[in-house]
């Protein structure tokens, strides 16, 4: 093996065979961050960090045309689940149909999902209050994020695929930044909302169901 080192950039060049093996092995932590070990003048060693965006830990803007690995997280997504007894095809359907005055009305916007989901709910005006589960709810409040909050941990509880894009973003700061900020839950508060179920999730006593 040759070791050189021009503008601080570490070269390796094979010599042998089981070089060659290892450095094709190495071929799969291409673009990842390692660390230098290097406590002596007579070799070094380095270890895998991971992949440089979760290394850097670099922020991840969570809306609906994400990477698809990360797309369940959307409110948009389509990730059945149950909550308070009713079922709802996304998050997105759960939320806008809080705009609605009726059952019948929610249920309809409970079987929404993606872009229909947002356009529907986005054509009802918010009212001041509304009413959920016996109680009377101000818009925008925090009992109004509560809902969304508990919505959302019956989703990655539930939804397994939804419940792995979550973890898989590590200790990425999560953003929700979209081009107009919503005024009954800004976006600073949605991903807030993912980042603390993130971290329950990873409680060893948070086992999927
Ligand atoms: N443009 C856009 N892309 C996404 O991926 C989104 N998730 C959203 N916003 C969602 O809309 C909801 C708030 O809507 P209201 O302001 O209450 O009408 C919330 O679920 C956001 O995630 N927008």
């Amino acid at each position: 093996m040759k070791l050189s080192l021009r503008n601080n950039v570490v070269g390796l060049s094979v010599e042998t065979p089981e070089e060659q093996a290892i450095c094709a092995l190495l071929g799969a932590a291409d673009g990842h961050v390692f660390q230098l070990h290097a406590a002596s003048d007579r070799g070094m060693a380095f270890s895998e960090i991971g992949p440089e965006d979760d290394a850097r830990r670099a922020p991840l803007n969570i809306v609906h045309s994400i990477e698809s690995r990360f797309a369940p997280i959307s409110n948009l997504a389509h990730t059945p689940f149950e909550f308070g007894g009713e079922r709802y095809a996304s998050i997105e359907g759960f939320w806008q149909g809080l705009k609605q005055p009726g059952p019948a009305e929610r249920r309809t916007m409970a079987k929404l999902w993606g872009a229909e989901a947002k356009r529907r709910g986005g054509a009802i005006d918010q009212p001041a209050e509304f009413a959920y589960d016996g109680a009377t709810i101000a818009a925008g409040c925090p009992e109004h994020w509560a809902l969304m909050r508990a919505a959302c941990e019956a989703k990655f509880t539930q939804h397994d695929e939804a419940r792995i894009a979550l973890l898989a973003t590590g200790e990425r700061w999560l953003t929700h930044k979209v081009r107009r900020d919503s005024r009954t839950i800004p976006g600073a508060i949605l991903a807030d909302i993912w980042m603390r179920i993130r971290a329950r999730l990873r409680e060893p006593a948070s086992a999927p169901r």
